[in-house]
C-alpha cells in the first residue's frame, strides 16, 4: 500500500480520502534533517503553509510521485526541483479564496475601527472611548493589488459597502478590471491615490518589496495598507519606520518575510498596526474545501490518474484533459517510435498537430510526445512533469506546428525526429473505436497498429523480397503477427512495417540488411 506523509495540520476529512488508497502518517513540526531522514519511504506528501519543502527534501524522496499543498501558495515547495525529479505539485487554487478575502475585508474594518486594541482594553478593564475613534470605508478609495481570484472578491465586497475602487495588475484587462467596477490604473497612481491598499498578489521577484520606503513615501498619510497575500512584498523595517513616523496610518499584516514572525520592531507599535498569524485561510469551510481538494488529487495520482490541480504540468486543465486523454496514449506512442527510429540521440523533434488537433488546446500532446521520445533513455523517471526541462536540458529543439486543413482522420499527428541515425517521420491517429493507427512512416502511408515488437525496413519495391524476409525471419524462429507495405509508386522506393510475436534476436538486423533490395531495417519495441 502507499504511504502518504502528512507534515501540517489537515482537515480529517482530507485523511479519510487518502486513507482509502494509502497508510497515511500525520507528522507535525518536523525539522529540516527530520524530514529528509522521513521522506525516503513516501509516495506522497501533503503540507500547509508550515513545511518548507527544499530540493535536498526532494532528492531524498526517492519514492516521491506527488506534493500536495492543501492551499493556494506553493512557494514553500522548490517547484523546479520537484518538476526535474517528476515529482508532481498540486494545489488547491479556489479552495480558500472566500476565507483569503473576508479576513482582508475583517483586517480592513478592524483596522479603520481599532477593533483588536478597544477589545484589549476592554478586557484589562478600561472604558475608553476617545483613544479609539476610527475612520469609515464608505466613499473611501480601495486600492486592489492583484485582481485574481481573492482580490476580485475583495474589491466586490469593497464595493457593496460603497467604497470607490482602482486596481494595479499587469495581468489583467481593462474590460475585466471594469467589470469589477475597478479603474485599472499604474502602480504609483494606485499609491498616491488609495486611503485603503490591499495586496492580493504572489511573492515573485518582482513583487518582493514591492511596497518598500518609495512605495510608502508615496502614500496618503491617511493610507492603511493591508497584506493577506504573502510576507516579503512589504519590506518591514520600511513599513515599521513609515507608521513610527507617522507617514502612514496604519498597516494589517496576516503574512511575514518569515514565519513564525520572530523579534521584529512591528510588534512595538500600537493601534496603527493588526498582526494575525497567517490566518487567512483558517476557516473551517476553507479547510475542509483545500483537504478534500488536494487529498482527491494524491488519491487520484496514487491509483495512476492526472491530477486537476498541477503547478507544474503546463496545460492539463481538467477539462483540456478530459478532451485529449484518448490522443495522449497516442502521442507517447509515435514520440517513442519516432525516438527509435532516429537513433539515441535526438536534436529535433518536430511535433504537427492536424485536423481537429490543431489548436492551442493541445499543447500537452506534445509534452506527450516528448515524454515517449525520452522513454527509452530514462524509462519510467520520465513523466509529463519533466519531459520538457529532460528534453532541454539534453538539447532537443522542439518545433511545433498545426494544420487544422489536413482531415484525413479526425485528428492526427505528425511527429519528425532528427537523431543519430538521421531524420525520419511518423503519422497516426485514432479510430472509432480509440485504437491507435500508425498511419505514415517516412511519408509512405500504411495502416498498422502499433505493437510490442516491430520491424521497419527501406527497400525497393521488387518482386520476391518479402517472401525472402518472411523466410529469414522464419530461419530465426520469429513468428509475424501482421505485415503491411507502403509505398508511392509501383517499384519504387517501399517501406514495410511488420509486428512480430517476439523480440528480434541479436545480429539479424545486419542479416536484413543484407538481402537483395533492402536498403535499411529498424526494429522498435513499443
Ligand atoms: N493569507 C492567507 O492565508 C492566504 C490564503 C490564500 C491565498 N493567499 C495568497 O494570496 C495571493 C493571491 O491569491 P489568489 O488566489 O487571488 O491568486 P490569483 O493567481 O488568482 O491572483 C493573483 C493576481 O496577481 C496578479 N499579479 C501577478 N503578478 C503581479 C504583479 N507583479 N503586479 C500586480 N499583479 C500581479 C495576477 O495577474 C493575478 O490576477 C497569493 O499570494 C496567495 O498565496 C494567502
Ligand atoms: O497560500 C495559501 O493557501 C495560504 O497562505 C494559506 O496557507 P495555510 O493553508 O498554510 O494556512
Amino acid at each position: 500500500m502507499a504511504k502518504v506523509l502528512v507534515s501540517d495540520p489537515i482537515d480529517q476529512a482530507g485523511i479519510d480520502i487518502l486513507s482509502q488508497v494509502a497508510t497515511v502518517d500525520v507528522k507535525i513540526g518536523l525539522t529540516p534533517e527530520q524530514f529528509v531522514q522521513a521522506i525516503p519511504e513516501y509516495d506522497a506528501l501533503m503540507i500547509r503553509s508550515g513545511s518548507r519543502i527544499t530540493k535536498e527534501i526532494i532528492e531524498a524522496g526517492h519514492q516521491l510521485k506527488i506534493i500536495g499543498r492543501a492551499g493556494v501558495g506553493v512557494d514553500n515547495v522548490d517547484v523546479p526541483a520537484a518538476t526535474r525529479q517528476g515529482i508532481v505539485v498540486v494545489n488547491s487554487p479556489e479552495g480558500n479564496t472566500i476565507a483569503a478575502a473576508e479576513h482582508a475585508i475583517a483586517m480592513m474594518l478592524a483596522l479603520s475601527r481599532y477593533i483588536p486594541d478597544a477589545n484589549a482594553s476592554v478586557k484589562r478593564g478600561e472604558w475608553d472611548r476617545k483613544t479609539f475613534v476610527g475612520a469609515e470605508v464608505y466613499k473611501k478609495t480601495l486600492g486592489v493589488v492583484g485582481l485574481g481570484k481573492i482580490g476580485s472578491h475583495v474589491a466586490t465586497a469593497a464595493k457593496a459597502m460603497g467604497m470607490k475602487l482602482l486596481a494595479y495588475d499587469p495581468f489583467i484587462s481593462t474590460e475585466r478590471a471594469e467589470q469589477l467596477g475597478c479603474r485599472l490604473v499604474e502602480v504609483d497612481i494606485l499609491l498616491q491615490e488609495a486611503d485603503y491598499i490591499t495586496l492580493h498578489i504572489p511573492k515573485t521577484p518582482e513583487t518582493t518589496h514591492l511596497i518598500n520606503a518609495e512605495a510608502l513615501a508615496k502614500m496618503k498619510p491617511n493610507a492603511r495598507i493591508i497584506n493577506c497575500a504573502r510576507g516579503g512584498i512589504i519590506d518591514e523595517a520600511a513599513l515599521a519606520e513609515a507608521l513610527k513616523a507617522g507617514k502612514i496610518a496604519g498597516a494589517a499584516l496576516d503574512v511575514f518575510e518569515e514565519e513564525p514572525l520572530k523579534e521584529s520592531p512591528l510588534r512595538a507599535l500600537g493601534k496603527e498596526i493588526i498582526l494575525t498569524p497567517h490566518l487567512g485561510a483558517s476557516t473551517t469551510e476553507a479547510q475542509v474545501n483545500v483537504a478534500i481538494d488536494v487529498a482527491e488529487q494524491i488519491r487520484d495520482v496514487l491509483l495512476g490518474l492526472p491530477a486537476r490541480s498541477a503547478v507544474n504540468i503546463p496545460g492539463l486543465s481538467p477539462d483540456i484533459l478530459e478532451e485529449l486523454r484518448p490522443y495522449m496514449q497516442l502521442a507517447e506512442t509515435l514520440g517513442n517510435l519516432v525516438g527509435q527510429l532516429a537513433g539515441g540521440r535526438v536534436d529535433l523533434l518536430n511535433v504537427k498537430l492536424q485536423g481537429e488537433l490543431a489548436t492551442n488546446k493541445s499543447q500537452p500532446l506534445v509534452v506527450a510526445a516528448l515524454k515517449g521520445l525520452l522513454s527509452q533513455a530514462l524509462r519510467e523517471r520520465v513523466n509529463y512533469v519533466n519531459a520538457s526541462v529532460e528534453a532541454k536540458e539534453r538539447g532537443i529543439r522542439i518545433i511545433e506546428t498545426r494544420d487544422a486543413a489536413i482531415r484525413d482522420y479526425a485528428g492526427s499527428l505528425h511527429l519528425s525526429a532528427k537523431g543519430s541515425m538521421g531524420e525520419h517521420s511518423v503519422t497516426g491517429a485514432l479510430l472509432g473505436d480509440g485504437e491507435i493507427r500508425i498511419t505514415n512512416i517516412d511519408e509512405f502511408p500504411i495502416n498498422i497498429p502499433p505493437s510490442s515488437h516491430m520491424l521497419f525496413t527501406l527497400h525497393r519495391d521488387m518482386p520476391g523480397i518479402i517472401g525472402k524476409l518472411g523466410s529469414l525471419l522464419g530461419s530465426f524462429n520469429v513468428n509475424i503477427a501482421s505485415m503491411q507495405v507502403g509505398r508511392k509508386i509501383v517499384r519504387g522506393d517501399a517501406v514495410m512495417v511488420l509486428s512480430l510475436d517476439d523480440p528480434l534476436p541479436d545480429g539479424i538486423l545486419t542479416e536484413i540488411t543484407k538481402v537483395a533490395g533492402i536498403r535499411d531495417a529498424y526494429t522498435v519495441t513499443l
